[in-house]
């Protein structure tokens, strides 16, 4: 590995790291680690460690809550549980950003490039439902990872946006109580988990990607409210990345500044002493630039990373104010904006209906539906009506309805118009309108506990019928499995659960489950 790195890189890294670079060198030889983060929203780490054939064995990440090492041959992407979104498989590293940011149940969060959703997830988790995640990516193609992480970890209250932070900026002004910045970057601390990455290298050179890094930095500024936080992290050593990066930030915005990160772990300081000082930027604020971290690969377990806490000046943020977010607030409805829509027909790839929002009311149980066929019938309607099928729980539900087509989401409250966006998830998905019936969907199956479905069927993470289901087979079952209130009927939609824990519907009739989980779901 070592003689594949390229020349120039090295000879940076030795004047970088002098004495140290010899360590730093032979740890590309060293066995690289693995990490997951169990999902805060769905358990704990003791249910985990009780539930999992490889958690007695993981070993704690440090500086991450529910962050694990496990072990190279544990294959924990092929287990029911990942299907089940307990847990996401996360470098250790990457971890530690989110982190740092302190976000707490009832913020305003910003993810603000957020794909594949690594750090989306994890700071959904710290929310617990309560408030608003916003995340966004660029790259059109890697929003549909991004959409698909946050639905699978059972995520409600987040919105999915493919936009450039110029086009947030208007919309979101001093908006956010806590904006992650994960920038683009040459990447320099991945080399040895991924060798690819070296070839990337020469192609997205530190120049550019400095350049990159300030535009964005420059439109998160304006979104981050007075008082409020922001993480800007990198997986690169290149100081014009990230101190220098920081250096030019802080003398461009004069409220922001650095809040020290203590240097637990193996973490080391930032380094000031690599600075270019920009002319306004006065040796105080500099030398703060050393409560940024570096996180070393021969100085812990994990791979490259830098990350920089800041904040913004003005009043203590609302949190801590007594959490006077409001998060069910009244919002008069307001219909889905040209834009918007345009965005959710190239998603859904299907056109048609009507867009329309409301406030969700009771769910009504009953039998639902009136046999009229999709597009004559509002779905927000048909929802109310029919949801009742399927959800036990209705008052877990409400929130701010929309439907797009035949397409119902639920919204976080709260949130500016999203007109003009390119909208990947308004909200979470819950249903779909067709042929006059609302069918349950995928991420409303990801976001429900398992009490919470008006009928379940539960088997054993190892039970043959669980690794048959996740592959898309149809399954039979005796009616005495299929868990329900007295009254009602076995026949109908059943959440299939492993261990307690949902991975998607199915459909009980007369003995047999037939399997509802979509394509893109299933276990190859
Ligand atoms: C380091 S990756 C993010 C990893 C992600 N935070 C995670 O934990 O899974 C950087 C991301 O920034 C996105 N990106 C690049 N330029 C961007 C821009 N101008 N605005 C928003 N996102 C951008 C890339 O598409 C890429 O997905």
């Amino acid at each position: 590995m070592i003689g594949n790195l390229p020349r120039k890189f090295t000879e940076k890294m030795e004047k970088l790291l002098g004495g140290e670079y010899d360590k730093f060198m032979s740890s590309y030889d060293a066995q690289r680690v693995y990490g997951l983060r169990i999902n805060r929203l769905k358990l704990g780490m003791e249910e985990w460690m009780r539930l999992s054939p490889f958690g007695s064995e993981a070993r704690d990440i440090p500086w991450a809550e529910g962050g694990l090492y496990y072990k190279e041959g544990d294959r924990p992407g092929k287990h029911p549980h990942y299907h089940a979104g307990l847990y996401y498989i996360q470098e250790p590293s990457a971890m530690a950003p989110a982190e740092l940011l302190d976000v707490k149940p009832g913020h305003r969060v910003l993810d603000l490039c957020a794909a594949p959703g690594g750090k989306s997830t994890q700071l959904a988790a710290k929310l617990q439902g309560k408030g608003v995640l916003v995340a966004n990516d660029n790259a059109r193609e890697r929003t549909k990872a991004l959409a698909k992480n946050i639905e699978l970890a059972g995520v409600r209250n987040a919105v999915v946006l493919n936009e450039e932070p110029a086009s947030l900026a208007p919309v979101f002004a001093e908006w956010f109580d806590r904006i992650l910045v994960d920038a683009p970057c040459s990447g320099e601390g991945m080399f040895r988990k991924d060798e690819s990455m070296i070839a990337d290298w020469e192609k997205h050179s530190v120049e550019r990607c400095s350049a990159m890094q300030r535009d964005i930095m420059r439109h998160a500024a304006a979104m981050l409210a007075p008082g409020g936080l922001l993480v800007y992290s990198t997986c690169t050593f290149s100081p014009e990345e990230n101190e220098q990066q920081i250096a030019d930030f802080l003398a461009e915005h004069p409220d922001f500044s650095v809040l020290p990160i203590p240097c637990r772990y193996g973490w080391a300081p930032g380094r000031a002493d690599l600075v270019d000082k920009p002319s306004n930027l006065d040796e105080e604020r500099l030398r703060g630039i050393e409560g940024t971290v570096r996180l070393w690969p021969h100085r812990i377990e994990g791979e490259g990373h830098f990350a920089a806490l800041l904040r913004r000046g003005g009043e203590a943020d609302r949190a801590e104010r007594g959490g006077a977010i409001p998060i069910g607030g009244i919002r008069a409805a307001a219909s889905v904006g040209q834009a918007e829509r345009s965005a959710l027909k190239r998603d859904s790839g299907r056109g048609g209906g009507r867009p329309n929002d409301r406030r969700a009311g009771k769910i009504s149980g009953g039998k639902g539906g009136d046999g009229k066929p999709a597009g004559e019938e509002d779905p927000i309607a048909m929802w109310l009506r029919q949801a009742g099928q399927f959800v036990a729980a209705s008052e877990a539900l409400s929130g701010r309805m929309i439907a797009y087509g035949s397409k119902v989401y639920i919204q976080p409250e709260g949130l500016p118009s999203l007109d003009g966006l390119r909208v990947v998830r308004p909200g979470w998905y819950v249903g779909e309108a067709a042929r006059g019936r609302i069918v349950p969907t995928q991420p409303l199956a990801m976001g429900l506990k398992r009490e919470e479905a008006l009928r379940s069927v539960n088997w054993s993470s190892d039970d043959l019928r669980t690794l048959r289901y996740l592959k898309g087979e149809t399954l039979f079952a005796e009616e005495t499995e299929i868990q329900s209130p007295s009254a009602v009927p076995a026949k109908g939609y059943v959440l299939v659960c492993a261990d307690g824990f949902p991975i998607g519907w199915g459909k009980y009739d007369g003995g047999m489950i037939k399997n509802e989980l979509p394509a893109g779901w299933r276990q190859a």
